[in-house]
């Protein structure tokens, strides 16, 4: 069975975000994610955190103006200077919490564009050279255009061909089972092809962002085969609980018992 990591920006918002980390070791998670910590301070969420027990495995670096539509910087001509900021502030973040995976929002654009093509290559070659240093993966996920439309890194191909053309040995795909299979679908070849660069495995149901289990996917065979395939990092459950949290767990005694 996979090690997960419960999502504290979509699990256990039936507590502040603070309270989210004893929540879910009581629910049995030992490793957790979250979206963007900033609005609280690293200290805060390191004291949270270790009192539970729990390892902080991913979160993103600040994306931008959220409110004013941005969704990342990474791939935005004009937005250098914050881009290079984020990254140190993820990286501060990081080293308080012991995390040593962060997620890299690209920013809405067109990928046919030749300069934000140019921007997004500068940017992440920036960005591995200061993560490289702290000892940090960084993560590229491909998202799907219904849930973010615009995003700029909105295909695995280009992802992987990314991947390949910057060749640094510290930037990684993260797989997110949901994108994939709106986006493309195939989703267990594109598993087995794209093991060596994937860095991070994200899961919820399709179509509605919810427990694995309970949409069009046979999510538990896609499990199954990522246990078959060797991969050993953390699924990251990135789903909106539908009713309560702690209700919505059966999906994993499911899972564990095969049923
Ligand atoms: O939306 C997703 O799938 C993510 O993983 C990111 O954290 C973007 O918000
Ligand atoms: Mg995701």
């Amino acid at each position: 069975m996979p090690h997960f990591a419960a999502n504290l920006s979509m699990m256990f918002t039936e507590h502040g975000f603070l309270d989210r980390f004893q929540a879910a070791a009581d629910a049995g998670f030992d490793a957790v994610e979250f979206q963007f910590p900033y609005e609280f301070r690293a200290a805060d969420i390191a004291a949270r955190s270790t009192a539970a027990g729990v390892e902080v495995v991913l979160f993103n670096l600040p994306p931008g103006d959220w409110e004013a539509g941005e969704r990342g910087l990474a791939a935005l001509p004009g937005r250098r200077a914050a881009f290079d900021q984020s990254v140190g502030t993820g990286l501060d973040y990081a080293a308080a919490l012991g995390t040593k995976r962060l997620h890299v929002m690209a920013g809405i654009g067109n990928p046919a564009d030749a300069a934000t093509d140019a921007a997004y290559v500068v940017s992440l070659n920036h960005a591995a050279d200061a993560a490289a240093e702290a000892g940090v993966m960084l993560m590229i996920e491909p998202i799907n255009g219904r849930d973010m439309p615009g995003y700029f890194l909105n295909d695995f191909d280009q992802a992987v061909a990314l991947i390949d053309r910057l060749g640094r040995p510290n930037i990684a795909l993260q797989f997110d089972i949901y994108h994939r299979q709106i986006l493309q679908g195939d989703v267990l070849s594109g598993l087995e092809q794209l093991l060596p660069v994937i860095g991070h495995v994200q899961i919820a149901s399709v179509p509605g962002r919810n427990e694995p289990g309970s949409g069009e996917l046979d999510d538990f065979l896609v499990l199954a085969a990522l246990d078959r395939l060797g991969y050993r990092g953390l699924v990251g459950c990135e789903y909106r609980p539908a009713g309560s949290t702690l209700a919505g767990l059966g999906w994993r005694e499911r899972l564990a018992s095969g049923s």
